[in-house]
């Protein structure tokens, strides 16, 4: 069911200053900022050879990466996005199987204009979890 590696996102505190450690301590090739109000976050995507980094900073106090912050101060690996092919097939296993599929279990637009869903880290080994249909 999982497919390719799309991207791992780190939660950050300063996304600037991480934006510009990537592109110039590190040389990598990061893109702009772009708001993400749907998921209350701002995030910016760093294009790796065989996968991409997300760097995620909160959008505003209700976004649902503050908690994470608050518990990691210094920023964090956040989270794993998976490819699938379909991913309303992918819930309907995921559901089957006892995991929890976050939010209303429908998918929302993600940051690269496809479908996400997010599972919950405590069913899967700490690691939250996103899905993205390509
Ligand atoms: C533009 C979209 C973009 C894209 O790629 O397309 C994105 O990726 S958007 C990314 C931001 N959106 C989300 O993360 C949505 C899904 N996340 C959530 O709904 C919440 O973050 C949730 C429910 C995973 C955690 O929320 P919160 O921290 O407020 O809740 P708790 O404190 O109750 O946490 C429960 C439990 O889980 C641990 N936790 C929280 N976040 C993570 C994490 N990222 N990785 C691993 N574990 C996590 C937290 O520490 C609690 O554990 P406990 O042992 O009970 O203290
Ligand atoms: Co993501």
């Amino acid at each position: 069911m999982i497919g390719r590696l799309n991207h791992v996102a780190i939660a950050v505190p300063d996304l600037e200053a991480a934006a510009a450690q990537y592109r110039t301590t590190l040389g990598a090739d990061v893109g702009p900022a772009q708001d993400e109000p749907d998921h209350g976050v701002r995030v910016v995507f760093i294009t790796l050879p065989n996968t991409k980094i997300e760097l995620l900073y909160p959008l505003n106090d209700a976004s649902p990466i503050m908690g994470f912050l608050a518990k990691n101060p210094s920023g964090g690996i956040h989270h794993m996005c998976y490819e699938v092919d379909d991913i309303l097939a992918a819930r309907d296993r995921l559901l089957a199987d006892g995991a929890r599929v976050l939010g209303d279990s429908t998918p929302k637009i993600g940051a690269h204009g496809k479908p996400v869903l997010f599972l919950h880290p405590k069913d899967f080994n700490g690691c939250l979890i996103e899905l993205e249909q390509v």
